[in-house]
């Protein structure tokens, strides 16, 4: 893929009602710490080891980002990468664009590290990405003193960052509960002095702050009223090189484990899955819904828990998920409108204003497939209700939007549908889940991707 999109042809593809799934399935590596690995790597001396490194499109440009600003990244085996740093305030300009492709992620904590180094980078993505709010990102950055040397309307990608001889450290209260604002203001406290402050009223997804602490920097992580959290960070910090044994990504197993759930006499275990109380809002939920899933052998890998998940097909019913879930289950909500499809009785999502912002407006993308899938559902404000019928009947062509989550729901909704389910595009499957097809095929899916033209 280029900056600007497809470098090939749409490839579609149809999921058909499938036998009962059987198998265990490993997932690839978790996206959030994939990025992170590298990024931190990047910014110690010496030699970080990776294991289990998630090889999607995002984590790639991410690595070659990495090495654009002058760290050595060289991948030694399957998964398995090697990254000699610069350091922190050691990084030096990069000659061309940094492309991001479709990465969010990528992107905005490379905006943060950046910010750091007396330098001038440029940041562009794919058409989805060009879309995207990067403001959120831009405000505190500006307010340490990094300069916006050019950015599209609205303060959007291709944009032009430059940071300053001497960063100024703030106290920053996120006006949203994003991991990647939250992200990208630690990162560029690494290179400022004294502390850096971020506030959030709900807490997110917390591998920087679990991998600053890794890498020998000093964190503080308080409370902050019901659901918030306070993390400050000492800046200059001299970060140490620290191995990293990536667990299996919670996002990608959301697919096998709702397969599993709503296709009749399955069973499956998905191993290894990262089980941090921060990602885990799909597993409570679906747990709600009556699902039979179970944690075994739970242990901890790399400093984070991790369980060996079994999923039998289940019959759910509709619950209510609470708006202060949304963090912990942000990137889930396609999937699980899949699974309440299945159940019986409504399933209500509150507060899902972010879905609009990502890879596409997922909460429109996702009323779309629903409606090509013959199920009912309606939007209030920025709340989904599904009306679950115990079945779906299939049938049309759900339009992907450059985005992985949409493609990978709908392919799981069509493996139990009544008739198939096409969807138009599964090129972005490999920006997070470059295995999705053969592992679901190995479970026993019926997904085909030819002659499903027209
Ligand atoms: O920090 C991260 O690794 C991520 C944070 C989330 O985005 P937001 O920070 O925009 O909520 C999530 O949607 C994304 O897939 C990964
Ligand atoms: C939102 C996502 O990722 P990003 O923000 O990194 O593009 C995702 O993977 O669902």
């Amino acid at each position: 893929m280029s900056s600007t999109g497809h470098a090939t042809l749409p490839v579609p593809a149809r999921a058909r009602r499938s036998p009962a799934l059987k198998g265990r399935v490993r997932v690839p590596g978790d996206k959030s710490v994939s990025h992170r690995s590298l990024i931190f790597g990047a910014l110690t001396v010496g030699e970080t080891r990776i294991s289990g490194l998630l090889e999607g499109e995002d984590v790639l440009n991410t690595a070659k980002a990495c090495a654009a600003l002058g760290a050595d990244v060289e991948r030694v085996g399957e998964g398995e990468w090697r990254v000699h740093g610069v350091g922190v305030g050691g990084l030096r300009a990069p000659d061309g664009v940094l492309d991001f492709g479709n990465a969010g992620t990528g992107s905005r904590l490379m905006m943060g590290v950046v910010a750091g180094n007396p330098i001038t980078a440029t940041f562009d993505g794919d058409a989805s990405l060009r879309r995207r709010p990067m403001r959120r990102i831009l405000d505190p950055l500006e307010k340490m003193g990094v300069a916006v040397v050019d950015a599209a309307d609205g303060g959007r990608l291709p944009l032009t960052l430059k940071g300053p001889q001497e960063l100024v450290p703030i106290t920053y209260e996120s006006p949203v509960a994003s991991a990647q604002i939250k992200s990208a203001v630690l990162l560029a406290g690494l290179g400022a002095p004294g502390e850096t402050t971020v506030i959030e009223k709900e807490a997110s997804r917390d591998h920087t702050e679990r991998m600053l602490t890794h890498f020998g920097a000093e964190v503080t992580v308080e409370p902050y009223g019901e659901h918030g959290r306070k993390v400050t960070l000492k800046g200059r910090p001299e970060l140490k090189p620290a191995p990293i044994r990536v667990p299996a990504d919670p996002s990608s197993a959301a697919f096998p484990l709702v397969a599993a759930l709503i296709v009749p006499g399955s069973e499956v275990v998905i191993e290894g899955v990262m089980t941090n109380p921060l990602r885990t809002g799909l597993f409570i939920t679906l747990k709600e819904m009556g699902a039979d899933i179970t944690f075994e052998n739970e242990r901890v890998e790399g400093g984070e828990s991790v369980a060996d998940i079994r999923v039998r097909a289940s019959a759910l019913t509709g619950v209510n998920v609470p708006a202060e879930r949304a963090p912990s289950m942000i990137d889930e909500y396609p999937v699980l409108a899949v699974a309440a499809a299945f159940a019986t009785g409504e399933t209500r999502m509150n507060g899902l204003s972010e879905l609009r912002v990502k890879e596409s407006d997922r909460l429109a993308a996702v009323a779309d497939g629903l409606a090509q899938a013959g199920v009912a559902y309606r939007i209030e404000g920025d709340d989904l209700i599904v009306t679950g019928a115990g079945a779906a009947a299939g049938g049309g062509t759900v339009a992907t939007h450059m985005d992985h989550r949409i493609a990978m729901s709908f392919l799981v909704m069509g493996l139990a549908t009544d008739k198939p389910l096409k969807v138009d595009d599964i090129s972005f499957i490999a920006t997070s889940f470059p295995t999705f097809l053969p592992q679901m095929r190995a479970l026993g899916a019926l997904i085909d991707t030819e002659a499903v033209a027209g």
